[in-house]
């Protein structure tokens, strides 16, 4: 059997298996009275990239912020139906969205840095999640961030130093220091290369293959050399569904939908 050409029910009996980190089922979003997800069903797999590709305002982005809860923090907006990491629902009153967001990060698209040194930019998250008994296991920490994020020969005789005056590229690997420092298992990464030149971008990708052994990765991309680049599968939305996912040189290779396919010769989007 085709592993990625599975049907709705066989997706629901893997739903516990070791392979899905993350599970979403009939996720439906809606902001105000407009529903602008119509229902997706999605797994994501433990320590892979998956890509989430289409037109813009199909949601991607959407989808994306059902993953950590981000979506509480639009007020008129409004999901539904289920999203399970490692099995739990994430949508449980149980949850705290602030310890959910430490285990699924998340690196926008305009690198945010807060307005703070370099270390405490990293130091943040361990800090207010109690996570280091003194100050050295904090500098470890920070340390072991940054130089996974690719950051640390640059940086490290200036930590003092506000992390908003890095260029925009190194800014971006500071926010993924800061995502990496709490010790995530999953991080969404939204357009994280747009605001970025070649070289930058050229950077996060090789990032992203490096950390991908550690993390779950889910990356929303207009740019469709970057998801073949980097991710292993991808999923294509369009108009708030998801048309179809599967593995990334399958996608853009022989897509099973002809939506996919004008979409990635560049008919449309
Ligand atoms: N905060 C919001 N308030 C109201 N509507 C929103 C909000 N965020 C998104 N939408 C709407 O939801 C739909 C999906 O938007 P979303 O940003 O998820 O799409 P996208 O595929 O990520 O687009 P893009 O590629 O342009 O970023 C769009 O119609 C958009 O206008």
């Amino acid at each position: 059997m085709n592993f990625e050409s599975k049907t709705a029910e066989e997706l629901m009996a893997t739903e516990n298996s070791a392979e899905t980190k993350m599970r979403a089922r009939d996720v439906r979003v809606s902001y105000g009275d407009t529903e602008a997800l119509h229902g997706v069903n999605l797994d994501v797999y433990r320590n892979e990239v998956l890509a989430l590709i289409g037109p813009s305002g199909c949601g991607k982005s959407t989808f994306l912020r059902c993953l950590n809860r981000m979506n509480d923090t639009i007020d008129i907006c409004r999901v539904s139906g289920e999203i399970t990491l490692d099995g739990q629902n994430i949508y449980e009153r149980s949850i705290d969205p602030v310890q959910l967001r430490a285990r699924v990060g998340m690196v926008f698209q305009k690198p945010n840095p807060f307005p703070k040194s370099i270390f405490d930019n990293v130091a943040y998250g361990p800090r207010i999640h109690g996570f280091t008994r003194d100050k050295e296991e904090l500098r470890q920490i920070v340390e072991t961030s940054l130089r996974r994020a690719g950051l640390w020969n640059e940086v490290h005789d200036r930590l003092d130093e506000p992390g908003t005056g890095l260029s925009g590229g190194q800014q971006q690997r500071l926010c993924i220091a800061r995502a990496i420092a709490v010790n995530p298992e999953v991080i969404l990464m939204d357009e994280p290369c747009s605001a970025l030149d070649p070289i930058a971008t050229a950077l996060i990708e090789e990032l992203i293959d490096e950390i991908k052994q550690s993390y779950t990765i889910v990356i929303v991309t207009h740019n469709m050399q970057q998801a073949a680049r980097v991710s292993g599968r991808t999923a294509f939305f369009h108009l708030g569904n998801l048309v179809e996912v599967g593995a990334t040189e399958q996608i853009f290779t022989n897509p099973g939908d002809e939506k996919t396919q004008d979409y990635i010769t560049g008919r449309f989007g």
